[in-house]
């Protein structure tokens, strides 16, 4: 989950030829991208989409009549019209009678256009800068995208999270890039148009009211919304309000009595005499008249909860817990959920780490505050101070001209979820330490600290206590998180390993919208294999198994050929005390320690990391050396994938080599 600060809302030059020239570089530096590469973007498997689709359902719901607005507007010209999750992957494509030749490009559902894969292009630069973003033909920086032109806007949630792309592309356009303003203005009015949609629907048990100045013939359609209950109190209001009153961080909370001044009998009243009749309001503070429309809600409730807080995933009962040291921690877990300790997650790679510290969030009284998750190791040395900490103007060069908010102080009043806390950068450790230290955030380039109130929420498979020792983490800062620490277990050691594989087959049948059997024989083969991707990778073999089988019941042959080989040859790490950590949360991570520091590692450790190292370089090859597929096909997450590349000194391009 991410939150995030809309920037610039413009397609002016130099700003955006300045943004590209900064994605190019990312995409040199940081992606390692080659711009000839002979390759389309990745294309997602059917039951892949389904599932996608099914994880945005909110989105694709609220812009559906947007995007045949869209697609009507602008498709005869020659245009297609993309939808993508926030992560850049297409989940709604329009592209009327050229569908095909669209497809030949890659433009089409299921395809990927996250920076890191495609480098510069319009979903992924605006996903990254989350701004509207132009990039037209030789600006984009693979070779094969250099004839499209593409317009794209981003698309923000309510609580500011990213939800997606609005993309509209060419691949006949002009050379002159001013061909494309009207295009571009369409997609960032329309995503604008999605966002308000989106807003309507998360709060649609709640009274809405629409502002459009007074003498302007704004209708329903724009205009900034507020969400209001029974009483008048306001609970939200719309990005688009942004008229100067108060920070819109502000008004949940208040009256609008405050705001405005309004009918004697209030709004509501004004809505049971004349429904569907604008309203006229004065606005306190600025002496300006409005004229507002108001929409009842769907069904009265007293205190409205946006979809999203409702949630199932989120709190421990959606996880499973049965095993029995599973669930002391949890117990534990729960009475610290609103402490002020930091909370220390251990565990191997898809062992849980990130559902738990979601789960100790929900559980908290922070819940309906923000939830930030921040991968320590999936953020450049030099990017993750301005991530965390945020800048003021003008900090360094190359800063936005507004600055940016911090990660850190985008969590206020929530949690902040530091994972792979090993992997940070010393230099942001003692910016940290000082946060947790005194509750003050310092961006880079102020001149004055601000309060915070966060939870923080740790997590690491690396050995803390050895990287103190060798100097690579602050002992302060290891002692501050290290007071209350709990490991979960892998997977193959879990005394429910049954029931979870059962939970995740009830889950994923679910979202595939099947009504399948799993069968005592599929059940055993699964209980029997050792899961070194644990519940991530059981995830994804049952997803898998689901997708290839036709028939009502599943059985063994579904599953792929790894998982029916039985378990890999790999040494178990010691199950350690709850509260105290391991020597080391894992056989692998502790034999690449002892090669790095020098320290004889034992010989099962050493065949444990060959195997591994194999591994890697299996999936690599296999992929054809395509990183984010490699850590898919093993269960990994790309950030662990990379970093075990790291630890073995396998670089992408040579995974092939001995
Ligand atoms: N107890 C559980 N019951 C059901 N599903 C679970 C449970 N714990 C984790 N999962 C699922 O397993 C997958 C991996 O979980 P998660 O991302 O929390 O692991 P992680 O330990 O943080 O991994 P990494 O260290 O690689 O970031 C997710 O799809 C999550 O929903």
């Amino acid at each position: 989950m991410q939150q995030i600060t809309r920037g610039h809302d413009d397609d002016q030059q130099p700003a955006l030829a300045d943004r590209i020239a900064r994605s190019w570089q990312r995409s040199v530096e940081h992606y390692r991208l080659d711009p000839h590469a002979p390759r389309r973007p990745r294309i997602l498997g059917s039951a892949e989409c389904r599932e996608l689709r099914e994880r945005s359902e909110v989105l694709l719901r609220a812009a559906q009549s947007r995007l045949t607005r869209l697609e009507r507007q602008i498709v005869d010209g020659g245009y297609c019209v993309l939808l993508t999750n926030e992560r850049g992957e297409t989940i709604d494509f329009r592209g009327g009678a050229a569908e095909r030749v669209f497809g030949q490009r890659g433009l089409r559902i299921g395809a990927c256009w996250s920076e890191d894969e495609e480098g510069t292009n319009g979903v992924g630069t605006a996903l990254v800068d989350c701004q509207p973003t132009l990039v037209h033909k030789h600006e984009h920086f693979r070779a094969h995208n250099a004839a499209i032109t593409c317009s794209a806007a981003p698309i923000l949630g309510p609580d500011g999270r990213m939800l997606g792309v609005l993309n509209a592309t060419n691949c006949d356009a002009p050379d002159d890039r001013r061909s494309q303003a009207m295009v571009f203005r369409l997609v960032r009015d329309s995503a604008l148009a999605i966002e308000d949609a989106v807003f309507a629907d998360t709060w649609r048990h709640a009274w809405l009211l629409r502002l459009s100045a007074a003498g302007e013939s704004g209708g329903w359609d724009d205009g900034p919304l507020i969400a209001f209950d029974d009483g008048g109190r306001v609970l939200a209001a719309s990005h688009r309000l942004q008229l100067g009153w108060r920070p819109r961080a502000a008004l949940p909370d208040c009256q609008l009595a405050d705001l405005f001044e309004l009918p004697r009998d209030g709004l509501t009243g004004h809505a049971h005499r004349h429904p569907g009749q604008p309203v006229a309001l004065r606005h306190f503070a600025s002496g300006a008249l409005f004229h507002g429309q108001l929409r009842a809600p769907a069904r009265a409730l007293s205190r409205p909860v946006p979809r999203e807080a409702a949630a199932p995933a989120e709190g421990f009962d959606a996880l499973a817990v049965g095993d029995p040291e599973v669930r002391q921690l949890v117990d534990r877990i729960k009475r610290l959920a609103d402490s002020r300790l930091s909370i220390l997650l251990l565990g191997e790679t898809g062992s849980g780490k990130e559902a738990f510290a979601r789960a100790i969030h929900a559980h908290s009284q922070r819940r309906e505050r923000p939830f930030v998750a921040v991968n320590c190791a999936a953020i450049p040395d030099t990017l993750i101070e301005s991530e965390l900490f945020g800048y003021k103007e003008g900090a360094f060069t190359g800063a936005k001209s507004r600055g940016m908010v911090g990660k850190i102080q985008l969590a206020d009043g929530g949690t902040l979820f530091l994972d792979e806390i090993g992997d940070m950068p010393l230099a942001s450790q003692t910016r940290l330490l000082r946060v947790l230290a005194e509750g003050e955030v310092m961006a880079l380039g102020a001149t004055r600290a601000e309060r915070v109130d966060l939870h923080v929420v740790c997590a690491t498979h690396r050995d803390l206590a050895a990287m103190v020792a060798e100097g690579r983490f602050r002992e302060d800062l290891y002692y501050r998180l290290n007071a209350a620490t709990f490991r979960l277990p892998p997977l193959r050691e879990r005394a429910d390993r049954r029931d979870v594989i059962a939970a995740v087959f009830a889950d994923e049948t679910h979202a595939a919208g099947r009504d399948l059997a799993l069968g005592e024989e599929v059940l055993d083969r699964l209980d029997a294999y050792d899961w070194p991707g644990n519940i991530r990778e059981l995830r994804n073999v049952l997803r898998y198994a689901i997708a290839v089988c036709a028939e009502p019941r599943l059985r063994a042959d579904h599953l792929p050929a790894a998982v029916l080989a039985g378990p890999a040859q790999r040494p178990r790490a010691p199950r350690a005390e709850a509260g105290h950590p391991p020597r080391a949360a894992s056989a692998t991570s502790a034999a690449a320690l002892g090669r790095r520091t020098g320290h004889a590692a034992s010989e099962r450790s050493l065949a444990a990391d060959r195997d591994e190292c194999l591994r890697l370089r299996q999936a690599l090859a296999d992929c054809g050396g395509h990183a984010p597929s490699a850590a898919r096909r093993l269960g990994m997450s790309r950030a662990t994938f990379y970093r075990r590349l790291k630890d073995y000194g396998i670089a992408p391009g040579r995974a092939g080599e001995d």
